[in-house]
């Protein structure tokens, strides 16, 4: 800098410092007066309750007075209810108001609307803040206006409102660094090549939950952040590119642009694993908003079925085998898919897919009878149709059937008998009267009880074979029959097939009002996942993230395959490319870059400086493998260290022989490929990286994945050869 511009510099931070003064001290006003309404409000809405409760006298003695005593009620309520939605509002905003105080803005741009007034300055914050004259001091980082400031140009730009493109000129784009009321530096971008913000937020160190990028969103993740025009996105980003970031950051701009229309209830996130819905959690509320149901493929497909499924660690185990069985390998297909659609005559064909309904293995409603059921609809109408309309019959002939019961002398005899104990535990009270009319109401209502399970399993479809279904459309495509696990526990791979059935010829599952599915880590899952999820949110807009050279399981799928996939619904998918990688040192992420199988095409752009230079060490005994990390231990002057191993056997092997004293010693957590899917840790060893480790493709992809986890320093070990992906 020269003195000239030094001085401009020191002339222009003083400015800054002022406003930001101005802006924290209406910011602490704000919040006492905040403060001061919510506690008030909650004194007055006590006292008015209590007041209410003196002020309306109840008075049942004839119609009229009950009608006004209903109403004065009505209209009580009703003031309560406002007075909640003010109470509930000043909340939110104190909430917000509270956590802008960290810092209460972190960018500005100048904008010139190329009319005759000068150009204007525009801040913008994780929340947007006003004062009681609608000045607006801060601008929401969703608002239209801070595209400008996230397209990262000066000069001649341009951002949306209500779909109009509004042409305007960036003067200036700054960005600060903000404690509080502190002013600790700002940057303006004509100035600055690097974006050194950014870098300083890339140096923090790794923690166990998930950090927001609001300050720093790059002008690639905001395109797609912002994008509300295609209903189907599919990114294909690097390792460390910001996905997941961008899938939060989104969840949040979707939130407040959509905030008339949806809610956090209206939006699904489908994580890789349990571990990563955890580490993911925290994003959303730092930013103010609810997290949205966020779960894993297996937990979502678990709520949808009755059945026993696999836990995590045996599908985690399965997928990471290198044999598929031929049967897998066929139910996770499309054509299998697309023969199930055509399976409705073939189901037709014997009607043997009905279960009795059972009750302590007596049966109570027959094959026979359903099936008889089912022959009364109409055959004209399809068979999901037909199969509501038996569940129909089903019920009201078990209702009716349930008002005889409770006629039957043993069935009256027995609830006249009934110890007082059992009277209040069925029916909450005692019988006092033994008039006929009312031992009848209570035997209905004990014949109920008794068969509850039995009205549940009829409404419920129990007696529908799904697994005949499933065997018997298996069998007509393979000519083969299915082999089911003995121990009759589910693996995802059925389940998906089982709710697919479930929902195409059975009954339809009301998922409609999930608006937003976000999808990450999509490499990983299989033609006949994504059909499920297409078949179930058939309206949901999809935003699906993910990277072909992660493909690390034996279930996975092409981004071609993905769109195929798609086709059915008519909108194009919308295909994203980020090669910019920000989790790893730069010569981390130039190793990884020589692991992507398919970097002919693109080269990963590394954005943090180059550090350190991951290490390659030969170990032979276990000897050495303690001294080695003993050695890390140091060097990293105790830091945790994270120890991947290609397999969830190799993992348990390993720490099995250097035991727990030693690994709280060593600082060190050792984890298989499969659970680090998604996460980062600063220092990151690489277990037996030998040629027989990892020989094949997807070890090649393995060792890239494993590699981008580490953000400081890598360590790679082998014992006999290198594996030849690492050589120079
Ligand atoms: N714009 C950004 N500003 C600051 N940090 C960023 C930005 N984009 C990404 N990061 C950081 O880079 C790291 C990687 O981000 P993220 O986990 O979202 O990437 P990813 O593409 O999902 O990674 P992977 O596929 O390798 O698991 C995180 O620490 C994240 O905070």
């Amino acid at each position: 800098m020269t003195q000239n511009n030094l001085h401009d510099y020191e002339k222009e931070f003083a400015k800054e410092a002022e406003y930001l003064d101005f802006v924290y001290k209406k910011m602490l006003q704000s919040r006492d007066s905040l403060d001061a309404f919510v506690k008030e409000a909650r004194e007055d809405g006590l006292a008015f309750v209590q007041k209410m409760s003196e002020d309306v006298r109840v008075d049942f003695s004839s119609f009229s007075d009950n009608m006004d005593t209903f109403s004065t009620i009505e209209m009580k309520n009703r003031e309560i209810d406002q007075m909640n939605s003010r109470i509930i509002s000043a909340e939110k905003l104190l909430e917000n108001v509270k956590r802008s105080l960290d810092a209460p803005y972190f960018g500005k741009v100048d904008v010139d609307f190329l009319e005759d007034e000068e150009a204007e300055s525009f801040y913008i914050g994780i929340n947007s803040f006003d004062d009681d004259n609608y000045a607006k001091f801060v601008y929401d980082w969703r608002s239209p206006i801070a595209e400008l400031f996230y397209n990262n140009t000066t000069g001649e730009s341009a951002y949306e409102v209500n779909g109009n493109m509004i042409e305007v000129e960036i003067d200036k784009r700054r960005q600060f660094v903000i404690d509080k009321d502190t002013l600790l530096k700002f940057f303006d971008t004509s100035v600055s090549i690097q974006d050194d913000v950014l870098l300083e937020a890339l140096e923090q160190d790794s923690s166990s939950l998930m950090q927001d990028i609001t300050s720093t969103i790059q002008s690639e993740q905001n395109v797609i952040i912002r994008d509300t025009k295609h209903p189907i996105i599919l990114v294909n980003g690097v390792a460390g590119s910001g996905k997941t970031s961008t899938i939060m950051q989104r969840i949040a701009y979707l939130l407040y642009s959509f905030r008339k229309e949806i809610t956090s209830d209206n939006i699904l996130i489908l994580s890789p694993n349990e571990h990563f819905v955890s580490y993911i959690s925290n994003v959303l509320p730092s930013l103010g908003e609810k997290t949205p149901l966020n779960m894993t493929l297996l937990q979502f497909v678990g709520r949808h079925l009755s059945m026993e499924l696999e836990d995590e660690q045996t599908y985690f185990n399965r997928i990471s085998s290198h044999e598929v069985p031929k049967q897998t390998e066929i139910i996770r297909s499309a054509s299998f898919i697309d023969f199930i659609n055509e399976s409705e005559e073939l189901i037709l064909q014997h009607m043997d897919f009905f279960n009795p309904v059972l009750r302590k293995d007596k049966e109570i409603v027959s094959t026979e009878k359903i099936l008889k059921a089912f022959e009364q609809t109409p055959d004209s109408s399809p068979l999901i149709a037909r199969i509501q309309a038996t569940r129909q019959l089903l019920s009201s002939n078990w209702e009716r059937r349930m008002t005889k019961l409770a006629q039957k002398p043993n069935v009256i005899d027995r609830v006249m008998s009934l110890p007082e104990s059992l009277q209040q535990k069925f029916f909450k009270e005692l019988i006092t009267d033994d008039s006929p009319q009312t031992i009848n109401k209570y035997a209905k209502r004990y014949v109920h009880i008794q068969y509850s399970q039995v009205t549940r399993d009829v409404r419920g479809l129990a007696w529908i074979n799904l697994q005949g279904i499933f065997e018997k459309i298996y069998f007509a495509y393979t000519q083969e029959v299915y082999q089911f696990n003995p121990d009759g526990i589910l693996n995802i791979d059925e389940a998906v097939v089982f709710i697919y059935i479930y929902n195409r010829f059975i009954e339809k599952l009301s998922l409609t009002n999930m608006r937003f599915v976000l999808v990450d880590e999509v490499q990983d899952y299989t033609e006949a996942q994504i059909r499920l999820l297409v078949s179930l949110f058939p309206k949901s807009a999809f935003t699906m993230v993910g990277d072909e050279n992660q493909a690390i399981f034996n279930a996975n799928i092409k981004f071609q395959d993905i769109i195929n996939n798609f086709s059915a619904r008519s909108e194009n998918v919308e295909l994203y490319q980020l090669v910019n990688s920000y989790r790893s040192s730069g010569s981390i992420t130039r190793l990884f870059n020589r692991l992507a199988t398919n970097n002919d095409e693109w080269e990963i752009v590394p954005i943090r400086p180059a550090g350190n230079e991951p290490k390659i060490i030969k170990v032979e005994t276990k000897a050495d493998n303690i001294k080695l990390l003993e050695e890390i231990h140091q060097e990293l002057d105790g830091k945790a260290l994270t120890l991947i191993t290609k397999t969830m056997v190799e993992a348990d092997e390993l720490e099995q022989l250097l035991g727990q004293e030693l690994l709280d010693r060593l600082n060190l957590t050792i984890i298989p490929i499969s659970l680090s899917k998604g996460l980062e840790f600063d220092n990151v060893l690489i277990h037996n990286a030998s040629n027989d480790n990892y020989h094949t493709q997807r070890d090649k992809r393995i060792l890239y994945t494993a590699s981008s986890r580490a953000m400081k320093n890598l360590y790679i070990t082998f014992s006999d050869s290198l594996t030849e992906f690492l050589q120079a």
